[in-house]
């Protein structure tokens, strides 16, 4: 099997603050990439840069801040940037396909399993995908906001063997070097740590969206699904490749020894919560420090209309969010079982099994950990 490496360009790499392409910059990139498929390497690109890339088009001053105007200048620029990459990789003999995503796209199994299927004709027929956020149908909740978090869900969902995020800082630094110049790079991150969430800041420059935080929040969904990731700079010929090779300007993010499985990666970052279970303090200790199922006698409420085989959230009487797992029990069956013992439960309504959620399809919040909000 072929190397396959997914590698996600910001805005602030491919843009200027005025807004428009560099297409000289697409060039460059084309090209490190076209290097790297020629090594033998399977290739996907996450590209940003549609908004950037239209504003001016269609007569803004500056990038939109309205989500109507960013998805209007996102229709425009996806074409231009379309056609940009087109041209370059074009150049070196390469064809490309293009890709729109939102997140239902992963959470949705049988979509996710189309677009895997399509990506992996493509990668068969040596074509590269280049894979954008479709804007103009992701508003709100379903926005990923930052394509960082989706090229981390992208390289999970084709299995890559490394995530390069190419961004305009050589790599995570101990502080913003933009506002702290004594701040130093952080060669490499096997665990990612409180502290390291906090010394993550937002966007460097007005084109840029998510910043370092977006970064760490990718290199987290990337580390539980087994990706390597790396956050760097590229600038010179021939420096993606040495990236690849380990040794790049930037900061590695080596993937989790214990990643979790397809399916608890569905749980956790890919499904959408149909309602709530509300848990006492025994379920609590049992569901995050004993490694158990949740049984009914734990069960103080439950909220929301959902059924069998859906996503839920726990959370204890307090509301702390717990973490998330696959409920065997309808809403109206959790409720009616709600205190009761095991036997009494299974006495009451008709289910498959006596677990409410199985530790096997549990996700605890310690993993699911919010990243907080940009600034
Ligand atoms: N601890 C940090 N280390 C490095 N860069 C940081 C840090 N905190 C915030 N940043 C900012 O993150 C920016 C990169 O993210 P962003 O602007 O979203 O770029 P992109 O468009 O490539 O996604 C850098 O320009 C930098 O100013
Ligand atoms: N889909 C948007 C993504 C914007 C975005 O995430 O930008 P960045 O922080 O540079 O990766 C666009 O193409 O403009």
């Amino acid at each position: 099997m072929p190397e396959r490496i997914v590698v996600k360009i910001g805005s602030s790499s491919l843009t200027s603050a005025e807004g428009g392409l560099n297409r000289e910059q697409v060039r460059f990139f084309a090209g490190e990439l076209a290097a790297l498929q020629q090594s033998g390497k399977q290739i996907l690109l996450v590209t940003s840069g549609a908004i950037a890339a239209g504003f001016r088009r269609i007569g803004y001053a500056a990038r939109p801040k309205l989500v109507h105007e960013k998805q209007a200048a996102a229709a425009v620029g996806q074409a231009l940037l379309m056609q940009a990459y087109q041209e370059a990789f074009a150049a070196h003999g390469i064809q490309v396909a293009q890709i729109l995503l939102t997140r239902p796209d992963f959470s949705d199994r049988s979509r996710a399993r189309n677009a895997r299927r399509t990506i992996e004709e493509l990668l068969k027929q040596r074509v590269v995908p280049v894979i954008n956020e479709n804007d103009t149908v992701a508003v709100n909740e379903i926005k990923f906001g930052d394509n960082d978090s989706l090229s981390a869900l992208a390289a999970n969902m084709v299995k890559a063997d490394g995530l390069f995020i190419l961004t305009d800082m050589d790599g995570l630094y101990t502080a913003d070097p933009r506002k702290s110049p004594e701040a130093v790079r952080i060669e490499r991150v096997d665990v990612l740590s409180d502290e390291l969430y906090r010394i993550a800041g937002g966007a460097g420059t007005s084109v840029g969206t998510g910043g370092m935080r977006s970064k760490i929040e990718a290199a987290r969904i990337a580390m539980q699904g087994g990706v390597p990731m790396f956050v760097g700079r590229v600038t010179e010929p021939g420096e993606l490749q040495q990236a690849a090779n380990g040794a790049g300007r930037g900061t590695y993010f080596t993937s989790s020894l214990h990643s979790l499985s397809a399916k608890k990666q569905w749980v956790g970052f890919l499904s959408v919560p149909q309602g709530r279970i509300v848990v006492d303090f025994g379920a609590e200790e049992a569901l995050l420090n004993k490694g158990r199922s949740l049984l009914p006698a734990g069960i103080t409420s439950a909220e929301g209309d959902f059924h069998p085989g859906d996503v839920v959230e726990v959370v204890n009487t307090d509301g702390r969010l717990l973490g998330r797992g696959v409920t065997h029990y309808a809403a109206w069956q959790v409720t009616a079982v709600a205190g009761l013992s095991s036997e009494e439960a299974m006495r009451r309504v008709e289910v498959a099994r006596v677990e409410v959620i199985h530790r096997d399809e549990w996700v605890a919040s310690t993993i699911l950990k919010e990243v907080p909000a940009h600034e």
